[in-house]
């Protein structure tokens, strides 16, 4: 067990007990001291030898408790700055705590910063016997495990090269490498998938649900809540430093993106603005609702959803298109459809009139967030656009299987065996 101010070393040390929680955090505090002016030189402090040097207290973990039972995979989820990493290091005993309590039950490995642990001047080699070691390895067991370390992080062609010449994308393979292969009881791992590529992300998933089922105990800190939701059993949210929920993780993600898009989807469009159109017809505002007609700004995956676009008429305009076209954060278009498209008369405008069009889909969008761009256009006219806004109203969408694809699309599976 270790307490307060442990090191990864010590951590590394200590023995795993089935007693209690694998790690437990109770009315943490820990605040950084910004200094408002700093003295760096000797000649500078004899020059002012009366000025007290003033600060500005930052309470980046403010009274957090929470309990982790032994093998649960827990996530710690929050915006830029609300004190994730602080608490990390808190717990691998890279930071002192002011106040509370802090304890780990079991063997600790921390990844959580690039480059902790390791020195620069090394080679790749040293480096990870050196780590493994402190890690809490025997010196024959990380000879054993070195090939393995090092075809998991893919590097067997820069083994000997000093890690001041890798990418941060390779450092960031190798320390995860290590970590996950020194066998700790409880791991903490801070945004792994935020630097690697694409199939080092999905090397890093594999390797998850592998350490959930061997009952490792997890602490994980990303951003990614389809990540939260595939993995994690629970998450705590933080928001500067406080903790604002604790629970399942489809809730504290839904809670996570309305910290986050909840502002977006009123905002108002500044000057650079995408718009196109003669503007006979103006789109006033466009939004998201649910079935029962409330505004949203986010929906479980499954759940019906309705787009909704509010126009008004400057001219008299017989038939208009209204058209919907929703893209996700990369841009690309996810779902397009328009009023024309089942051939019916949408009706005669005169000016002065205005028109709400409600299009509502079954919601098969993958965990991400979603932007309408309503269009009106001239029957017949092809691209003869009245007004379209590009990405004028947003939706977060959460839940649902994580599968790397866009939408999931309701299927079912055959499966005819040969005689
Ligand atoms: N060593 C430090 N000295 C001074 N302030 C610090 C230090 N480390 C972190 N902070 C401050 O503490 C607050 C919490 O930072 P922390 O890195 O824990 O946030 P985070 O939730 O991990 O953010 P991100 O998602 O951006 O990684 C921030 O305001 C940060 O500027």
């Amino acid at each position: 067990m270790t307490s307060l101010t442990s090191h990864p070393s010590a951590a590394a040390a200590a023995t795993a007990t089935s007693a209690g929680p694998a790690v437990s955090v109770r009315d943490v505090r820990k605040a950084f001291r910004l200094p408002h002016q700093q003295y760096s030189t000797l000649k500078e402090r004899v020059l002012h030898p009366f000025r007290t040097t003033t600060y500005d207290v930052l309470q980046a973990v403010d009274d957090v408790s929470f309990e982790v039972a032994e093998g649960e995979f827990f996530g710690i989820v929050g915006r830029n700055g609300s004190g994730k990493s602080t608490l990390l290091k808190c717990l691998a005993g890279i930071y002192d705590i002011d106040e509370g309590h802090l304890e780990v039950n079991g063997r600790l490995s921390p990844f959580i910063e690039l480059g902790v642990g390791f020195n620069m001047d090394l080679t790749a080699r040293d480096n990870v016997m050196i780590n493994a070691i402190m890690l809490g390895l025997t010196r024959q067991q990380a000879r054993e495990r070195f090939d393995d370390i090092i075809a998991f992080a893919e590097l067997e062609e820069f083994l000997d090269l000093k890690l001041k010449n890798y990418s941060s994308g390779m450092t960031v393979r190798l320390a995860f490498s290590v970590a996950i292969q020194v066998d700790a009881e409880v791991l903490l791992i801070d945004e792994v998938l935020a630097v690697g590529d694409a199939a080092f992300q999905q090397k890093c998933f594999a390797e998850f649900q592998r350490m959930k089922e061997a009952g490792r105990t997890i602490l994980f800190v990303t951003h990614d809540m389809s990540a939260v939701e595939r993995f994690c059993d629970r998450a705590v949210l933080l928001e500067k430093g406080r903790m604002i929920d604790l629970g399942e993780p489809a809730a504290i993600g839904r809670r996570y993106n309305e910290l986050n898009f909840g502002r977006t989807v009123h905002q108002l469009p500044g000057d650079d603005e995408e718009r196109f159109g003669d503007q006979e017809a103006q789109i006033v505002d466009a939004w998201f609702e649910s079935r029962d007609g409330e505004r949203i700004v986010e929906a479980a995956h499954g759940t019906p959803v309705r787009a909704v676009i509010e126009a008004r008429f400057h001219a008299d305009i017989d038939d208009p298109i209204f058209g919907f076209t929703l893209r996700n954060q990369v841009g690309t278009t996810i779902f397009a459809t328009t009023t024309d498209l089942t051939h019916e008369p949408t009706g005669s405008f005169r000016a002065g009139e205005t028109v709400v069009v409600r299009m509502e889909f079954q919601n098969m969008l993958v965990a991400s967030e979603y932007r309408l761009t309503p269009s009106i256009a001239r029957a017949g006219s092809g691209a003869d656009a009245l007004d379209l806004r590009a990405d004028l109203a947003t939706v977060v969408i959460h839940g649902g299987h994580f599968t790397g694809g866009v939408v999931n699309v309701p299927h079912e599976f055959t499966i005819e065996r040969g005689g």
